[in-house]
This record gives C-alpha cells, structure tokens and sequence, in this order.
C-alpha cells in the first residue's frame, strides 16, 4: 500500500458548507492528499452508525478504485433525516416542532466513515458529539440547522458564532480531529 502521505483520500459530500469546514478544521494537519466528490447515496434507515457503514460501503464501490480511501460525511441531529425536516420546515419549523416539549436538550453528531476502498477490510467511524438545546433560530441563515443549535455553556448559537469559534468546538471538529490523529499516528508507524 502507498505510504499515508502519497495516497489520496477521498471525501464524499455534495454539502459545500461541510467541505468548508473540514478544510478550515483541518488546515495541512492532514497526512494525505484530500479531494471531494459528490455522490448521491440513498439514505438507509437505521441508527447513524448502521446508516454511516452502509453510506460508506456503497461510496467506496461507486468510486471502485482499490488504492482509493473513502471518507464519507454524516452529520446532523434531532434525525439522520435532518435534512428533509430543514427543507420543509426551514430552522423555525424545526423549533416549533419542539414547542410541546420541555427538554430542547440535543445533540449535534458527526461521523466519519473510512473505508480504505477493499470491501474486506472494515469500516472505521470517528465520531464528534457536541451538547447544546435547541432554541429559536438566531444568526445567519447559510449552514442547515446552525441557527436553532446552541451548544452547552455559549450564549450564542453555531451561526451567531464566529466561524473559527465553531470550528473549534463543534461536532464536526471533534470528529476530525479523531480522525486525523489516527492517520498521524498510522502515518508514523509506517515509517518507522
Ligand atoms: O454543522 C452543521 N450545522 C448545520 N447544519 C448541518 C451541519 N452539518 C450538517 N448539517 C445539515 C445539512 C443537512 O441539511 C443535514 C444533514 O444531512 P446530510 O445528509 O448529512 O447532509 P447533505 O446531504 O447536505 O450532505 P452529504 O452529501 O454529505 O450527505 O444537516
Ligand atoms: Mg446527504
């Protein structure tokens, strides 16, 4: 297999704001080569783990190359199905749909798939959980549900926060930061 350095991973998303902030997250503390590719998978029922390795799987045999990784994007709480709520219902509707709850308490979740592109070999997650409640969208309207999710001990919600400040909490970072530590690690054990 190529060393860490030399191959290429890639990452499959058609969500723009997520490529962002992974490459703002990540900077050039990443050990290999990064391209983004849109694919279209269904959705799976099922929990997001379950939902995540099957997403992985089915990308890892479209992309069909054997030295090719695959990275695959997951992300978004209350649902895995997030994203029709937010179409539909925008981030006040979201809100609303609570209105008869007293709990707002949720969870924003992000999980990484890797499939090192040979259906043998297993699936790995690295996976990012950050704490906050659901509250009346405030902030920019540019990045799904950020609006209505505000973490634990902020004042402001993820779209009120400055960018950096987000990416330096949230559950996509922490995800990334598993992620990219067990690469660094992989890479220094190869070439020792
Ligand atoms: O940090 C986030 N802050 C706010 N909203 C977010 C975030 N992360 C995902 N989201 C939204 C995008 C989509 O409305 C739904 C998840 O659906 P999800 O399938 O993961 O996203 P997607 O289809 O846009 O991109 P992809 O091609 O990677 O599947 O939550
Ligand atoms: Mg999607």
């Amino acid at each position: 297999m190529a060393s860490a350095s030399s191959r290429t991973v890639v990452f499959v998303t058609g969500n723009a704001k997520k490529l962002e902030e992974v490459v703002q997250i990540l900077g050039d503390r990443f050990p290999c080569k990064l391209v983004a590719k849109k694919i279209d998978l269904l959705e799976f029922q099922g929990e997001p783990d379950e939902i995540s390795i099957y997403k992985c799987r089915e990308a890892a045999r479209q992309v069909s190359s054997s030295t090719v990784c695959i990275f695959l994007f997951f992300g978004g709480h209350p649902v895995p199905y997030v994203k029709w709520f937010l179409e539909k219902l925008k981030p006040e509707g979201l809100y609303k749909l609570l209105a008869g709850f007293e709990d707002k308490s949720a969870y924003a979740l992000c999980t990484f798939a890797f499939s090192t592109g040979n259906p043998e070999d297993p699936v790995q997650l690295f996976k990012g959980k950050t704490l906050g409640r659901i509250v009346e969208p405030r902030g920019p309207r540019d990045f799904g549900w950020d609006p209505c999710f505000q973490p634990d001990s902020f004042d402001q919600t993820y779209a009120e926060m400055p960018k950096e400040m987000k990416n330096s909490i949230s559950h996509r970072y922490q995800a990334l930061k598993k992620m990219a530590d067990h690469f660094i690690q992989q890479n220094a054990t190869e070439k020792k």
